[in-house]
């Protein structure tokens, strides 16, 4: 069982695939999920998306470094939301980021996430990489090397890596188990070249799930065969 967890969450888990803005519903699920692995005593940080507010290559009408920068807010958004729903429902969280100063946001110190996974905090790291040009992948890939993560996991609308883009190609063949080398390789693009190339140079194993499919965390953390595992050799 994996006793530490980098969670990566696409923005459209708290809306709804598709949709914009919040789901209720949806963010009692991710609740619900969260509390089941949180029993066991994993630690868990999360890096969530901003696609169900902004994404930066959509705001065509905008320069890109100011449409990213909104982007990056717009994880905050999602960070501070997130955070008062789940304690309101019993789970203690920190947001820690570099992008913004607000009294409900922590800078992110390395020491005090420790002291928070000691305490039992689930950490939720807002802002992405606090620059533009990336996504929250990258971010996500460069938080778990940092707080020394067992695996990336990224939650996510599909089952898996695949050939191709599933939700485009209705003959694409899904992974069970993928290297570093032939993620990069064969340009797969359900993650960013960036996010993969420090994974492979700092041995993150990635795996990426459906966070859809009830049970499927805690079926990850447990180590059990869900979603693609992409592994150095
Ligand atoms: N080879 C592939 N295998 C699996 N999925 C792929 C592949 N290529 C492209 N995709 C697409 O990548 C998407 C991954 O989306 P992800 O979870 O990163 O959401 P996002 O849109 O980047 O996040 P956000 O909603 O926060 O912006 C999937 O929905 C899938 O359609
Ligand atoms: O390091 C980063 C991370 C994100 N952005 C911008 O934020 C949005 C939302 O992130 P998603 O990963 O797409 O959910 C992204 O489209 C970028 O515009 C960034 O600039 N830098």
């Amino acid at each position: 069982m994996y006793k530490r967890v980098l969670l990566k969450l696409s923005g459209e888990v708290l809306s709804g695939e598709g949709e914009k803005g919040f789901n209720i519903d949806k963010i009692i699920y991710l609740i619900d999920e969260l509390k089941s692995v949180l029993e066991y005593g994993t630690n868990i940080g999360i890096v969530i998306g901003a696609g169900n507010l902004f994404r930066g290559r959509e705001m065509k009408e905008l320069s890109p470094t100011i449409a990213d920068q909104i982007g990056m807010l717009g994880t905050v958004i999602n960070a501070l939301y997130l955070k008062d729903l789940f304690e309101k429902h019993g789970l203690r969280t920190v947001v820690v980021s570099q992008v913004t100063s607000l009294p409900s946001i922590r800078p992110i110190h390395y020491d005090d996430i420790n002291l928070y996974f000691d305490a039992g905090y689930l950490v939720i790291f807002a802002g992405g990489t606090s620059n533009p040009f990336f996504t929250t992948d990258t971010a996500a890939a460069l938080r778990a090397v940092e707080m020394k993560a067992d695996i990336l996991i990224k939650g996510t609308k599909v089952s898996g890596i695949f050939d191709k883009d599933p939700k485009k190609y209705e003959d694409a063949i899904k992974f069970d188990k993928l290297t570093f080398d032939e993620a990069i390789e064969k340009e797969l693009k359900i993650m960013d070249t960036e996010a993969f190339s420090i994974c492979r140079r700092y041995n993150m194993k990635i795996l990426v799930m459906d966070f859809f499919k009830k049970g499927n965390l805690l079926r990850a953390i447990r180590e059990e065969n869900v979603g693609t595992l992409v592994v150095p050799k």
